[in-house]
């Protein structure tokens, strides 16, 4: 409605009664310019009779009501919408648009780290193919050698694309080998496909130099620059780098200049600042403040197309210096170097790179004897091989890594030094003729790109890879050789530390038993000499009782008629230490029996009576004849406390061999024999048969059988005799002395529950044969002295009791537990005790006993 009134109006004010219908937009824009004005207006319209217009106005008026209103629906149209517009964007679309932002910085992060991880895979790969290249192009035959009738003595093979051979005038056939070797038939395209991965490096900002070498005729102007209709290298190289600059004008800026100069005769000339009409000007190289070398003055032209490339490189061709020689009419008499100079700009981090890429094309390397050159050209020629071999020379120092590069050798190499070496592609064309008739030129430049290619991959920077390869292979099978020996180090101190950990709780466990056992020791030995000191007291009062009976059968002996037969009686004062009768009378306190066998009369009830006698003497009972009485049986039935050896008359025999100095006394009962009193080897123990002196008289029969020692070792003086001389001189001043020893060989039902009567004596044996040396006399013979070896004996020995003579390895061995433990204890070498000091000696072998346990 209100465009079909903006549309009359437009109409009236116009004056004209067109009925062309206006756009909507020019419809729109007219009434924003008019609709200010027309609100003015309409009011003055709205009278009719102040019209100025005479005619029908009421329904214009109308329309023009309608208008405005229409305009004032406009105007809150817009109002509302220019209040959206102030409020947007809204929150979402804020938030909305950080996060694309956030996610674009993301992404140009991303870009960047994956463009500069192509740019060094890419690099590492032109690396590896090698920085020094070197590419071999056999040119046909052209018809001037066809017509000479000129043949190929360059053979190729058609599996082999690195590989060409030279057929000699000899027919023999030399060899070479190249990064590839381009046929006659390869085209341009051919060539250019191996070369445009090194030539897109100067994108990348490295520096590049592609030159063609080889003698005049060959093809180096025809490789690098070509025709019009096949285009060389320098032409597709730089469309290539237009192809790619535009492929990452994305996110790279490249700019690309380009200069175009000659060395001739050692000079430059700048190809693309000469005018044939200028005077020439003299180019000369300076080093710049970076390092690079720079030609001031030279002309570099800004391309920006392959076409301005053209015809660019058309304009530095026409000037350059030619000449005919018998090789080649259009000869080139110098180096054309054309430098495309790229400057690159990163979009995304501003980084700036500048770098080269050098397309030469070298004159030609012929002999000068060849082309018959004279004057001016032979001075050309001259330059030019001297220039070619310092260019050889740099390529040499450089494949070989040299200190020196010698680069100012010449004008060319100087100027190529920044993008000659270093971390520079090279690439070298060595174009050859296929003609016999140049066959030695083909062999000169063929052996010259042998040697620098040689020389690149060859045997010296080989070797050093191969090297480096060798010592880290070496590395490898030494850390792989480590490692193993590591692994079992490991191992080992694992089950070291596992055995170690068994043997600490070992060790725990046999300490802990130790105390119990020393604990339950103490005891015994506590409730032991106890007993001995009753035993003691009741024995002093039996002996008192008992000398004043023997002093009655003293008096009775008198009257009785004599003994039996000297023959049948022991010699027991030759073969016994038996002390002889005191000559001073013993203390009184002191007084004990003084009978003994030798005294008793053998067959008689009173001596036996006296023998079962409750005294605390040591009887060794002889098993004479007599002995079966059994009076005398029961007699010795009797609980008395009395340590009892039964000693047969076969024994008499070894005690007199003079040199034996230990009579055993084998104590031999029969199997149901059994005594609590007696250890298995120690023999009898004086206290613990006053314990339990009725196991042992419990047969008398049986221990009549056993044997009793009787010699007592040499004595050096009478005074040795006593007791108590014997004890001293036998434990402690004669080591050696051996004592007679009654060995009590029982059988399996013999047990003991003191274990301490091992030790033979002990603290209440001693005092008691202090009081009666006769006692004692008996006593020592069952006293086993190498009991005293064993652990308990030993700490007595080295405390409160007598010390003892050593024994004899092997010689005894305990079986109680108790005598056991304590001798283990003695040889466990316990980690556990060395932890505060010298832990790590728990790892030093055990001692063999230990180690048995
Ligand atoms: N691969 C090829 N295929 C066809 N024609 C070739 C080829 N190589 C060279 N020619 C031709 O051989 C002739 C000589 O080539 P060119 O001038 O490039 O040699 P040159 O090595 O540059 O010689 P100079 O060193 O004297 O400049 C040219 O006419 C060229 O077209």
């Amino acid at each position: 409605m209100c465009s079909e009134s903006c549309e009359h109006i437009v109409l009236d004010k116009a004056g004209e009664n067109r009925q062309s219908k206006p756009s909507p937009d020019s419809d729109r824009e007219e009434l924003g310019e008019y609709s200010d004005s027309m609100e003015e207006d309409t009011l003055s319209n709205l009278n009719p009779e102040t019209s100025p217009v005479q005619g029908p106005t009421l329904p214009i008026l109308q329309k023009v009501v309608d208008l405005s209103n229409c305009i004032q629906h406009l105007k809150k149209e817009h109002e509302i919408l220019s209040d959206q517009v102030k409020s947007f964007p809204g929150h979402d679309i804020v938030g909305t648009l950080q996060l694309l932002n956030d996610e674009h910085e993301l992404l140009k992060k991303k870009y960047l780290h994956e463009s500069s991880e192509r740019k060094r895979l890419y690099n590492e790969v032109i690396e590896l193919k090698g920085n020094i290249r070197v590419f071999c192009r056999c040119r046909p035959l052209n018809q001037a050698e066809i017509a000479n009738g000129s043949s190929s003595v360059v053979e190729f093979d058609p599996s082999q694309d690195t590989e060409l051979q030279v057929v000699s005038s000899d027919s023999s056939k030399k060899q070479f080998k190249f990064d590839h070797v381009f046929r006659p038939e390869d085209g341009q395209e051919a060539v250019f496909a191996r070369t445009k991965p090194i030539v897109t490096s100067v994108l990348d900002g490295y520096n590049v130099c592609i030159f063609a070498y080889g003698q005049t005729g060959t093809g180096k102007t025809f490789t690098m620059e070509g025709t019009p209709d096949n285009r060389g290298v320098n032409y597709m190289t730089l469309e290539e780098l237009f192809r790619v600059s535009g492929e990452r004008s994305g996110a790279m800026s490249y700019e690309l200049f380009v200069s175009m100069m000659e060395v001739y005769n050692e000079k430059i000339k700048d190809l693309l600042g000469e005018n044939s009409n200028q005077p020439i000007k003299r180019l000369e190289i300076k080093q710049a403040a970076e390092g690079t070398q720079e030609v001031p003055g030279l002309v570099e032209a800004r391309v920006y197309n392959t076409e301005e490339v053209w015809e660019l490189l058309k304009s530095g061709s026409r000037v350059r210096t030619v000449g005919a020689t018998n090789a080649n009419e259009l000869s080139s008499r110098s180096h054309c170097l054309l430098r495309v100079t790229v400057r690159g700009t990163n979009l995304i981090n501003g980084q700036k790179s500048k770098s080269h890429l050098w397309l030469v094309d070298l004159a030609g390397s012929e002999r000068v004897g060849k082309i018959e050159a004279e004057g001016e050209r032979l001075k050309e020629s001259q330059f030019i091989n001297k220039s070619l071999s310092a260019l050889g020379d740099v390529i040499s120092a450089l494949a070989s890594k040299s200190g020196h590069i010698p680069y100012r050798n010449s004008k060319l190499t100087h100027i190529l030094q920044s993008s000659l070496g270093g971390d520079c592609k090279t690439v070298m064309f060595v174009q050859i003729s296929p003609s016999n008739a140049d066959l030695g030129e083909t062999l000169c430049s063929l052996n010259f790109a042998s040697r620098v290619r040689g020389i690149e991959s060859g045997p010296a920077r080989k070797q050093v890879d191969l090297a480096e390869l060798y010592k880290y292979k070496q590395m490898a099978e030494k850390l792989k050789h480590d490692e193993k020996e590591t692994k079992k180090l490991q191992d080992n101190v694992q089950s070291l530390q596992l055995r170690l950990a068994a043997r600490e709780h070992i060790c725990r466990t046999l300490q802990e038993k130790v105390r119990d056992l020393e604990n339950q020791l103490a005891e015994e030995r506590k409730t032991r000499i106890k007993l001995e000191t009753r035993a003691f007291s009741a024995a002093a009062a039996a002996s008192t009782r008992s000398s004043l009976k023997q002093e009655a059968e003293k008096t009775k002996m008198e009257k009785k008629p004599p003994l039996v037969p000297s023959k049948l009686r022991l010699p027991l004062r030759k073969i016994t230490n038996f002390m002889p009768p005191p000559t001073t009378p013993m203390p009184s306190n002191r007084k004990t029996t003084r009978m003994s066998m030798e005294t008793v009369p053998e067959g008689k009830e009173n001596n036996i009576k006296n023998i079962m006698a409750p005294r605390r003497n040591p009887i060794a009972v002889r098993p004479t004849t007599t002995m079966g009485k059994e009076n005398n049986v029961k007699n010795m039935m009797a609980p008395r406390r009395n340590s009892i050896a039964v000693r047969p008359t076969t024994t008499m025999k070894a005690v007199r061999q003079p040199k034996r100095r230990l009579s055993i006394s084998t104590f031999q009962p029969d199997s149901h024999m059994t005594t609590p009193l007696c250890n298995s080897t120690s023999g009898f123990n004086h206290a613990s048969t006053m314990d339990r002196p009725s196991s042992l008289m419990g047969d008398v029969r049986k221990a009549m059988y056993s044997r009793l020692f009787s010699p007592m070792p040499k004595l050096r003086n009478p005074s040795e005799t006593t007791p108590a001389a014997m004890r001293t001189k036998s434990t402690v001043r004669q080591p050696k002395r051996r004592v007679s020893i009654a060995t009590f060989r029982s059988d399996s039902h013999m047990t003991t529950p003191l274990p301490s009567s091992t030790s033979g004596f002990n603290y209440a044996n001693r005092l008691s044969l202090m009081r009666d040396p006769k006692n004692a006399r008996y006593s020592r013979l069952f006293s086993p002295l190498p009991s005293e070896t064993t652990p308990a004996a030993v700490r007595r020995s080295s405390s409160k009791f007598m010390r003892t003579p050593p024994m004899q390895p092997g010689s005894w061995k305990p079986t109680h537990p108790t005598v056991v433990a304590l001798q283990r204890k003695s040889l466990v070498w316990s980690p556990l005790k060395f932890r505060g000091m010298q832990r790590k000696q728990s790892f030093l072998p055990l001692r063999p006993s230990a180690e048995r346990q």
